[in-house]
């Protein structure tokens, strides 16, 4: 839950932590999950202990509305009593989270700045688990996740990479593969002067202590990002609107319950507005339907385009590296990133002005073409091909470009979903169909999106032509 970097950027989220002021963090919905879950069972083994020793530590108490149990999804939270909507239903204090300000002193101080909050955070991950029993940490340090328990695609083998090769996310992973390497080289020096505590250490323990025990379950903070004991094992739905809240006057962090719950019944909140690339990535898991889905597509100039330079330098000089649109489409250059069409209240939305903008310079036939949009972007607000071109046939050109390359995407998409039946082997493992499953739901989560903008490129196309062919000039 901490950043990424997604190439969209929206995945910027360290968790993303709302300062708290609004007292209720947002307006009341029912979360589709939480509905029927209730508690399996109480990890008496192991969790019963767990509150307590944080209370403890704490020297307040953290929740007297919550218990730990065990969900299809690990450890969980629920109820332990009636809760009302609003609710405060858990208070940890910034005291006993852990953040890079746990590193020790001697290790503090060979760490430059160059190494970011994350590394940092996940070596005191990685020392407190040296540690053992005798870590101050241990109850917490021994419920995190171990090596083998999570499933972000950077863990994944190379033929299972190969089931999500159609989505963007492959590259992402091996971006995220090779930043974290990098990384851990750049910290490497520094901790084998700790011979004692960091033996041997591995790029794979580190990407462990990097991806399973801080990204999945750390939120941005004052600190840079931090571990929440407690907090963390409150699992995710994507329609909850409760989310950890941060009091930095009281110096704590903090849930409020978006709803009323029975006892028994799970507690969950919303990680962020995370697509399902953004979810298995970082947190190693996919919804069934995550509305929050969304597809990178690139669409070049192609190189025997004689007007190609001039198209470039146009675009260049109007349309900023990465531009966010109103309905907070980001884009960059020839990247975009779209969404899923929605009817909102009737009145479609559209796909990212941006995308439409690029594909009328792309449709543009003559250098007199080219030189009236940058006048008309000079006459306006300086942005390029905003406006639907005056020559209709162009823009209806334009749009059906776009759609050729969405159908082209959709046939790619639908064969890829196809070819998954395929993936097997001798004996399918659960860890090989878990993750199948979540490239299921990853492709089929980015194929709707691109069905949607087909359908409304079609209509576009369909139910302008009229307009821009009686309004010529
Ligand atoms: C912050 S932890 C939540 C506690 C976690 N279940 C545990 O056992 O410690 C986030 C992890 O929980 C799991 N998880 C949370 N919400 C989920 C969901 N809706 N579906 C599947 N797995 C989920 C994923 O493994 C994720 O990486």
């Amino acid at each position: 839950m901490l950043l990424g970097a997604r190439i969209t950027n929206l995945w910027c989220f360290q968790r993303p932590l709302c300062t708290k002021s609004p007292r209720l963090c947002a307006k009341l919905t029912f979360s589709s999950l939480s509905d029927s879950k209730v508690l399996h069972s109480i990890d008496a083994d192991c969790d019963d202990d767990f509150l307590p020793w944080l209370e403890r530590k704490a020297g307040v108490e953290i929740s007297s509305f919550l218990s730990i149990g065990k969900s299809a999804y690990g450890r969980s939270v629920f109820a332990s009593q009636k809760l009302r909507t609003g609710d405060c239903i858990l208070k940890v204090p910034f005291d006993v989270q852990l953040s890079q300000d746990n590193l020790r002193p001697k290790i503090k101080s060979l760490m430059g700045d160059e190494i970011g909050n994350v590394a940092k955070l996940a070596i005191v991950i990685l020392f407190e688990q040296k540690m053992g029993k005798d870590s101050e940490w241990a109850p917490y340090i021994s419920r995190l996740p171990q090596a083998g328990e999570m499933h972000n695609t950077i863990f994944w083998s190379e033929d299972e990479l190969d089931m999500i090769r159609q989505s963007s996310l492959f590259q992402e992973t091996v971006n995220k593969k090779a930043q974290i390497e990098m990384e851990f080289w750049a910290i490497k020096p520094a901790l084998e002067s700790f011979p004692e505590v960091f033996n041997h250490i591995k790029l794979k323990d580190f990407m462990c202590a990097y991806a399973l025990a801080v990204e999945s379950r750390a939120w941005r903070s004052t600190k840079g990002v931090s571990l929440i004991p407690f907090a963390d094992f409150l699992n995710h739905d994507g329609l909850s609107e409760a989310i950890v809240l941060n009091d930095e006057d009281k110096q704590l962090s903090e849930v409020i319950a978006d709803r009323n719950y029975a006892p028994k019944e799970e507690v969950l909140i919303r990680y962020g507005n995370f697509s399902n690339a953004t979810l298995i990535l970082d947190f190693g898991f996919t919804l069934p339907y995550n509305r929050h889905d969304e597809v990178q597509i690139q669409i070049k100039i192609p190189d025997h385009d004689p007007l190609r330079e001039m198209k470039l330098e146009l675009l260049q000089r109007h349309c900023l590296p990465s531009i966010k649109d109103i309905n907070g489409f980001k884009s960059s250059k020839d990247s975009f990133t779209i969404k899923e069409v929605r009817s909102a209240g009737g009145k479609r939305k559209g796909l990212p002005i941006s995308l439409r903008a690029f594909a009328r310079v792309l449709c543009c036939s003559s250098p007199q073409e080219l030189c009236d949009l940058a006048v008309e972007a000079a006459n306006n607000d300086g942005r390029l091909a905003r406006r639907p071109l005056r020559n209709g046939s162009q823009e209806i050109l334009a749009h059906q470009l776009l759609l050729s390359q969405m159908t082209q995407l959709t046939e790619e998409y639908n064969a890829s979903i196809k070819s998954l039946d395929l993936v097997t082997s001798p004996s399918m493992c659960k860890r090989l169909s878990l993750r199948k499953q979540m490239a299921r739901d990853l492709l089929i989560g980015e194929l709707r999106v691109l069905e949607s903008a087909s359908a409304w490129l079609e209509n576009y196309c369909t139910t302008s032509a009229p307009t821009f062919y009686s309004c010529p000039g």
